[in-house]
């Protein structure tokens, strides 16, 4: 068997459609969706997903607000411009760019962010309604993994899905996802006992570890649909380039379908960041919304 390459960049093209679609639709009712991205230091790969962030943003119809504070930038800084964003009706999403530099507490700006504008879905609001299973702003990479498994599996009930990771970013939302759908969960990690072998009874296996190529065919099931969130930036050969946390070219003889890296778990995250900024401006714009 050779595993299906499960094409991350195609689906994302669908999702930007529709939320063009979307876009269009609340201009029509002269509602024009806003993106605030807030980055703090300059680090390069952050730069790069910024940058991206931004121009997917143009492309679908998404005004998006870019605001660079320095490395030495205050903890006080960042909650300003935060706080001033929360009070902006004309912004409807605000992502704060992690890592943030070590001086300043990451739970902190996050828990500042106005849960209604939080389209990358880490305020507690909106991780105890994912918890709960309330309809919340939904972290962006676990959401365009659930859609990459459902196009590529149909209905997920009943299937036993790995998380391998349990970062709150990507492990603990992507778990939660998976029970809301209905799959038998294990989150396995750092500490967990022969994981290969508990890894080895997964229909579905998730992996957000951040280490390179770290699962190999021992850890997978024949047939098995494997989604490698990890994008791990490597010297190969004097060269450098992007691996994931599965080490492809060992599982594709062994899994059904895989999501390739580059070209995976990627640009389905940015593709879900605008789906979530669209669906933040409707809800803010709906009788129902408070204020
Ligand atoms: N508040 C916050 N929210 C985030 O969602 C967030 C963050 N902070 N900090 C950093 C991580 C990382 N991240 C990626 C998004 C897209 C690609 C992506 O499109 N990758 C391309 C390749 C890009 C390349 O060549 O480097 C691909 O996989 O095909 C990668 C990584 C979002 N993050």
């Amino acid at each position: 068997m050779s595993a299906r390459l499960i094409d991350g960049k195609a689906t994302a093209a669908r999702v930007l459609a529709e939320v063009a679609g979307d876009v269009a639709a609340l201009k029509a009712r002269g509602i024009e969706p806003a993106l605030a991205v807030v980055l703090v230091g300059s680090d390069p790969a952050s730069q790069v997903y910024v940058r991206n962030k931004v121009l997917r943003a143009g492309e679908v119809g998404i005004r998006s607000l870019e605001y660079r504070l320095g490395a030495e930038a205050s903890a006080a800084e960042v909650l300003e411009v935060v706080e001033g964003l929360n009070a902006d009706a004309s912004v409807h999403g605000i992502l704060v760019q992690l890592p943030l530099p070590a001086h300043i507490s990451e739970t902190q700006v996050l828990q500042a962010i106005d849960p209604a504008k939080d389209v990358d879905g880490f305020h507690s609001e909106n991780v105890g309604g994912l918890s709960q299973g309330r309809p919340v702003l939904t972290p962006c990479t676990p959401a365009g993994c659930m859609r990459l498994l459902r196009d590529t599996l149909g209905d997920l009930a009943g299937k036993h899905a790995v998380v391998v990771g349990r970062s709150n970013i990507v492990g603990k939302p992507m778990a939660a996802l998976l029970l809301a759908a209905d799959c038998s969960v294990t989150v396995l990690h750092s500490r967990s006992v022969k994981p290969q072998r508990l890894c080895g009874q997964a229909d579905i296996v998730v992996a957000a570890v951040g280490r390179p190529r770290m699962i190999d065919a021992d850890w997978i099931k024949p047939g098995a649909v494997v989604i490698d969130v990890g994008i791990n930036r490597i010297e190969d050969d004097g060269r450098s380039r992007l691996v994931g946390d599965v080490d492809s070219d060992a599982v594709q003889p062994v899994a059904s379908a895989i999501t390739p890296v580059p070209g995976g778990v990627g640009p389905m995250t940015i593709a879900m960041l605008m789906h979530n900024t669209v669906t933040a401006a409707r809800q803010q714009h709906s009788p129902s919304a408070q204020e």
